[in-house]
């Protein structure tokens, strides 16, 4: 028995996240004593698990696929339960089942996203990243408009991006990460030729930041830096804005990846698909990004 269970949410209850987690405990007993689920009653009676943090009304039981407003509240209440109860040294780390962004926000949620939420309930600046695949990347940007990314490519922001980087990196096995960094631009602005946002900003943010980071790249063409990490040449890519990075690591790992909170008091970890309303309750959907990362949010700690 570990000292505290990494909380495990249902996230929004009518999606495929409840039977994922039910289908990871019935094939993973050696978790039981690692783990805290946190959902509502009618889901954890199935789940026979001694350790778990009931939310939302007693009676709620949800219909799988036919999302409401009712099971959106459970899933931020699970959300707001895993967050509290890290701070109060209950839990030693999150995984967070998928939810729908759409359905919180009618429940009163006003995040982008479950890593927003957890920037503000655990009063840090994150970093977005995603590994467990055959790639691993982390985003200097995330849920902002393409036009604005620029603006939020600061001296901070970018340094935030790679010191996180460096520690995922680390974490996962490389003693000196190699650290390649995609240019904004195509062909990282042919320089200047196609802009002039490499030359004149970026590289030389990286130019300093290399004295700390020995592997840190110069801005690279976006284009082939993640072929040239598949080809071993990189411990892990930063990219610029949200498609830029998720794109190639989607194409390559959609079932594999894991989504991964960075820089804040506590990790959180998170399956890299969504709510999957189509398919829930008919046992089809696929355990293999939860596990995963239940099993990083482990490792990350
Ligand atoms: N940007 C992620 C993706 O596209 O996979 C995801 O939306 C993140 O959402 P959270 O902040 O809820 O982890």
């Amino acid at each position: 028995m570990i000292d505290k269970p990494i909380a495990i949410t249902c996230g929004d209850p009518a999606g495929v996240g409840p039977e994922i987690v039910a289908k990871i405990f019935k094939e993973h007993p050696e978790l039981r004593e690692k783990v805290c689920p946190v959902g509502p009653a009618s889901w954890l009676s199935t789940l026979d698990y001694a350790q778990a943090k009931e939310v939302g009304e007693p009676g709620f039981r949800a219909d799988p696929g036919k999302p409401s407003v009712e099971g959106a509240v459970v899933a931020l209440e699970a959300l707001d339960e895993a967050a509290y109860g890290c701070r109060q040294g209950r839990y030693s780390a999150v995984v967070t089942g998928p939810v729908s962004k759409a359905w919180m926000s009618q429940a009163g949620g006003t995040w982008p996203g479950q890593t927003e939420f957890f920037a503000e309930r655990w009063y840090g600046e994150p970093t977005m990243a995603f590994a467990g695949g055959k790639l691993t990347v982390v985003l200097a940007t995330w849920h902002v408009p393409l036009m604005e990314v620029m603006n939020h490519l600061t001296r901070e922001s970018v340094e935030r991006a790679v010191k996180n980087a460096d520690r995922l990196a680390r974490k996962l096995g490389a003693s000196t990460p190699r650290i390649g960094v995609c240019g904004l631009n195509p062909h990282a602005g042919e320089g200047g030729l196609i802009g002039y946002e490499e030359q004149g900003q970026l590289d030389p943010m990286l130019d300093v930041l290399r004295e700390t980071y020995p592997g840190l790249s110069k801005c690279e063409p976006g284009d082939t830096l993640f072929h040239r990490q598949l080809q071993g040449e990189f411990d892990v890519i930063i990219a610029m804005y949200h498609d830029q990075g998720l794109a190639p690591l989607k194409a390559v790992d959609f079932d594999r990846a894991v989504n991964i909170t960075l820089g804040l008091p506590f990790v959180r970890t998170s399956p890299d698909h969504g709510t999957a309303f189509g398919i829930a309750g008919q046992g089809k959907a696929d355990a293999g990004s939860f596990l995963r990362a239940i099993e990083l949010a482990g490792v990350l700690m």
